[in-house]
């Protein structure tokens, strides 16, 4: 099946692979990749939308002035547990600490997703999604260190890997566990009037 590409200039603000592959899903394809250097600690007691939110925000303005004229976007995914946020996995032990805290629990994936127009106009959006994770034995747990799938991944997990063993019920956008929700995208960019 061939998708029809839509045709104005779409930046990606990220550095991520799998947001580029979700949106080539639907048709976006960008014209380039820029992505964003910001500090992303959380602030103090910062709850998980408001940091996706910020995060989101700090990216795109990060990459916006850079790209007048262009549809800019910029996402954060953040893996929540109640109102702690769970760190992106750069190590074996945070990513073992990650599912050692997920085992047997349901959280929230939560996406901040951040637009630009070429109007100058920009859009939010803070996009959640409940995760269930069964209870995982040290044998489990120990063998999904060793793929190293867990390695850049907020919450120490991959849903389109080997961790879709592990989780027997999603409710909400599946694509913004990934690191982007496609229909709330699609509808954003819509509501701009991209691809008119
Ligand atoms: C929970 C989960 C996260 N992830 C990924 C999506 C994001 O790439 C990453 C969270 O880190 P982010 O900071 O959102 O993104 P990034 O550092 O990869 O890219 P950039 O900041 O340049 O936009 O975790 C998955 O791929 N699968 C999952 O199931």
């Amino acid at each position: 099946m061939t998708r029809p590409a839509l045709s104005s200039a779409f930046i990606l603000a990220s550095a991520s692979p799998r947001r580029l592959d979700l949106l080539k899903q639907i048709g976006v394809i960008p014209s380039a990749v820029d992505a964003p250097h910001i500090d992303e600690a959380a602030l103090p007691r910062e709850l998980p939308a408001a940091y996706a939110r910020r995060i989101a925000s700090e990216k795109l303005a990060a990459v916006h002035p850079r790209h007048a004229g262009a549809f800019v976007l910029a996402a954060d995914t953040v893996v929540a547990l109640g109102r702690r946020i769970l760190p992106k996995a750069e190590d074996a032990v945070t990513a073992r600490r990650c599912l050692e805290l997920l085992s047997g629990r349901r959280h929230k994936v939560i996406g901040g997703i951040a637009i630009a127009a070429p109007s100058g106009q920009s859009i939010l959006r803070v996009v959640r999604t409940d995760v269930v994770f069964k209870r995982l034995s040290t044998a489990e747990i120990e063998r999904y260190i060793a793929s190293e799938e867990w390695h850049g991944k907020a919450g120490g997990y991959a849903v389109q890997g080997l961790a879709a063993a592990f989780i027997p019920s999603i409710a909400g956008s599946y694509s913004n566990i990934v690191g982007l929700s496609l229909s709330d995208v699609y509808a954003m960019l819509t509501g701009l009037g991209f691809g008119e």
